[in-house]
């Protein structure tokens, strides 16, 4: 089994450093996703490890082996791309099969590694077709067949079910978990703009932002004890409702109190010194409920706009607790407000989240 261990690693183009100097290990078997906004370096970072971009400083090991200076193909990984990349000529089966006859494989396990790649992935009845007579999610099933079959000790894919339409995004996506559990030993390095696609195949999500690692961990850990505001916006759908605040008193758990001047506990500690304070206090939109009859409420405002998604409803509340943007709170199933309602909201303590004036969550100091 083999590990990847990214030390220092520094990426330039010219004189614009876009990575800055990445750490990180990547266990033997691990699913790792990197995520982050558009231009944050995810792809450059995978396609360094795959020896596709050079490193411009620190180095890369795979499996113990620093491989800075090791070409592509002696690196024992193989790499699934958004665009599929087969050969239009070639059917599928010599397609799946030309890496294997560049390094000369037997004609017998060149069949072997091919057939057995084809009913792990289910298209044996298509080998004899060309790409062009197949779904975009077949084509891509192909280029995941033909990774397979490279027995690789790390698998990469770049962004490869962001082709495809929603179903057979759901479909391929199930495919690439199945994979996983049945290759347990493969290490996996997936890029990705998709969260469910994170949350649902990571081990463990690295959270990039503008070349800098935010923050690594198992995808539930990430969602409920984001390290900083980067995250705690990043991973959640809507984002999480983040309103300026300032510490009234500090301790094992915080007092803070709201633009609006309501006053509410936050259990987490806070130091003494931090007292008075400029903070941002946050909760997600699902956490958040309608508060009950008599119950000391977390905030109310007037309902702006309300979307009704059928298994949940969107509620958008102004008020003056966010600078610009509307609270968002996300009720299970239907609900009954309209627009121009006063609504109060409620959430559990330990749903309510506090980050310091760099927007660093109290959690982790
Ligand atoms: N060949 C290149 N020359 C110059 N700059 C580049 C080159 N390739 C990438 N970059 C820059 O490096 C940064 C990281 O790019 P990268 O493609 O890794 O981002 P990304 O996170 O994968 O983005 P996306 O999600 O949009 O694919 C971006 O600012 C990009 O403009």
């Amino acid at each position: 089994m083999t590990g990847v261990t990214l030390n220092k690693v520094k990426k330039s183009y010219g004189n614009v450093e876009v990575l800055h100097g990445v750490d990180l290990d990547i266990n033997p078997g691990e699913f790792v996703v990197f995520v982050g906004p558009s231009g944050c370096g995810k792809s450059t970072l995978l396609r360094m490890i795959a020896g596709l971009e050079e490193i411009s400083g620190g180095e890369i090991s795979i499996d113990g082996q620093v491989v800075n200076q090791i070409p592509p193909s002696k690196r024992g990984i193989a790499m699934v791309f958004q665009t599929y990349a087969l050969y239009p000529h070639m059917s599928v089966y010599d397609n799946m099969a030309f890496g294997m006859r560049i390094a000369k494989e037997s004609k017998e396990e060149i069949d072997r590694r091919v057939r057995a790649a084809a009913e792990m992935l289910q298209i044996t009845p298509y080998l004899d077709r060309l790409p062009k007579a197949l779904s975009g999610g077949q084509r891509q099933r192909v280029a995941i067949g033909r990774a397979i079959c490279r027995d690789p000790k790390v698998f990469l894919f770049d962004e490869p079910l962001s082709n495809l339409d929603a179903a057979l995004r759901v479909a391929t996506r199930i495919e690439i978990a199945k994979l996983n559990s049945k290759m347990s030993d493969t290490t996996m390095i997936y890029v990705t703009h998709d969260q469910v696609e994170a949350m649902t195949l990571a081990d463990r999500i690295v959270v990039l932002s503008g070349g800098y690692i935010e923050q690594v961990g198992p995808p539930l850990e990430l969602y409920e004890r984001p390290a900083n505001l980067f995250v705690a916006q990043f991973i959640g759908s809507p984002a999480m409702n983040i309103m300026p605040a300032k510490i009234t008193r500090t301790g094992e758990t915080t007092e803070i109190e709201l633009k609006d001047g309501k006053r509410l506990e936050v259990p987490v500690k806070t130091p003494e010194g931090d007292q008075g304070k400029s903070v941002s206090f946050g909760v997600r939109p699902e956490d958040v409920r309608e508060a009950e009859e008599g119950e000391d409420f977390l905030f109310e405002g007037k309902v702006s706009i309300i979307e009704a998604l059928g298994e949940v409803t969107l509620i958008y509340i102004e008020g003056e607790l966010i600078d610009e943007d509307p609270i968002i709170v996300k009720l299970p199933g239907i609900h009954e407000g309209r627009p121009g309602d006063t609504m109060r909201f409620a959430a559990d303590p330990e749903k309510r989240h506090l980050f310091d004036e760099k927007g660093h969550s109290y959690l982790y100091r």
